[in-house]
């Protein structure tokens, strides 16, 4: 098989409401994040690629309209977690990203910082790979 990545940071706070009162996530603060976006194939295409890095720009680009400097508890629907982000960011992706790459779509990780990370994929049986 063959894997590649691309990332992308954005800066924006949080808070996590369902922590218990007193624990400091509980409380207004912000991260520099990083989100991976990782591709799978078991053949390269006619560029010897698993696919133009260039073809994830526009995961870049939406992820800094959406979310930079922006208060995620404000623009997510959903409690914001590493765990929450990297699944609303991997449907963004199966949704539109272009038609021969989401087959591809490994799995999508974000990171709060340069030690923690959580990543959304699929269930194995799921995915098929070019
Ligand atoms: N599984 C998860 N655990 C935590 C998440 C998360 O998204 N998924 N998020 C947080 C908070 O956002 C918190 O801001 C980060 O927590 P933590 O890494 O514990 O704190 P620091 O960045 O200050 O790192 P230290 O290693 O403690 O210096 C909490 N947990
Ligand atoms: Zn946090």
């Amino acid at each position: 098989m063959y894997e590649i990545a691309k990332s992308f940071g954005f800066s924006a706070s949080h808070r996590l409401e369902r922590l218990p009162e007193g624990h400091k996530c509980r409380r207004l603060h912000g991260h520099n994040y990083t989100v991976e976006i990782r591709l799978i194939a078991e053949e390269l295409d006619e560029q010897d690629f698993v696919a133009d890095f260039g073809e994830l720009d526009r995961v870049g680009e939406w992820l800094r309209v959406a979310f930079d400097h922006r208060h995620l508890n404000d623009v997510l629907t959903v409690d914001p977690t590493c765990e929450r982000l990297a699944e609303v960011i991997y449907e963004w992706c199966v949704r539109h990203l272009p038609s021969a790459l989401t087959p591809m779509l490994h799995a999508v990780r974000v990171s709060e910082s340069p030690s923690s990370w959580a990543e959304y994929r699929r269930a194995a049986e799921t995915e098929t790979a070019r």
